[in-house]
């Protein structure tokens, strides 16, 4: 099974989770690609869909999903979303397709998470992927030099503009001991819209493809 097979299983798996006419919470990557994919198959039994990115809204859409805005709902019965990296605690890091805000604010709406990953995802302890932070474009530099008095390295992401006009610092060798309290940390460097750590909301559920199939972790 190669990891483009273990994402598609996994993705399916998801579909599990989605209840009849509610409102759901769709997440971005390569993963959630496959998810999106998946509901297409079941779009009757959804309501609508709320997404976390241009990129995600225009696959739902061409698939015939109806999108609406987050200000549009009061509630979501499940979010479904990928990750870079998520520990037994189910604390992730999230972010690697820069669009970790949106998640993190449409994650919150939602009643569950449900994180869906290959096994190349599960990690003992965050911090091997460098952890993206959104931030205010002025106030790249001197985030950059906080990141750096917290033990970090940050490296510019070059190019990329998030959806929210903002740009990503990916910050190498931190440590992601304690995530609920460096997550906490983080948000609170002014600059900062927020960062890749999703610990003080993390997943409910985590579902992870290995070789021997789809494994549910709650
Ligand atoms: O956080 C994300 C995007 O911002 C993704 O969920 C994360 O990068 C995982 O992506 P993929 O499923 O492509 O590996």
């Amino acid at each position: 099974m190669d990891q483009n097979q273990k994402k598609q299983a996994v993705a399916r798996a998801a579909l599990a989770y989605v209840e009849t006419d509610t409102v759901i919470g769709v997440g971005t990557g390569s993963t959630v690609n496959f998810f999106i994919d998946a509901l297409a198959d079941i779009k009757h039994k959804i309501t609508a869909a709320v997404s976390s990115s241009e990129a995600s809204t225009e696959r739902l859409k061409k698939l015939g999903i109806d999108v609406l805005s987050l200000n549009e709902v009061d509630s979501l019965s499940v979010y479904v979303d990928g990750a870079d990296e998520v520990t037994e605690h189910k604390h992730m890091i999230k972010g690697g397709g820069a669009a970790l805000t949106q998640e993190k604010i449409v994650a919150a709406v939602a009643k569950r998470f449900i994180c869906i990953v290959d096994d190349s995802k599960r990690v003992p302890v965050l911090g091997k992927f460098p952890l993206p932070i959104e931030v205010i474009p002025m106030a790249r530099s001197y985030v950059a030099r906080e990141l750096v008095k917290l033990g970090g390295d940050p490296v510019y992401r070059q190019g990329v503009i998030t959806d929210n006009g903002n740009v990503i610092l990916d910050v190498h060798n931190l440590d992601i001991l304690a995530p609920r309290d460096l997550e906490q940390t983080l948000n609170n460097i002014p600059g900062v819209v927020s960062n890749g750590i999703f610990a003080l909301r993390g997943a409910d559920v985590v579902l992870t493809a290995s070789e021997s199939g789809v494994a549910t972790f709650d």
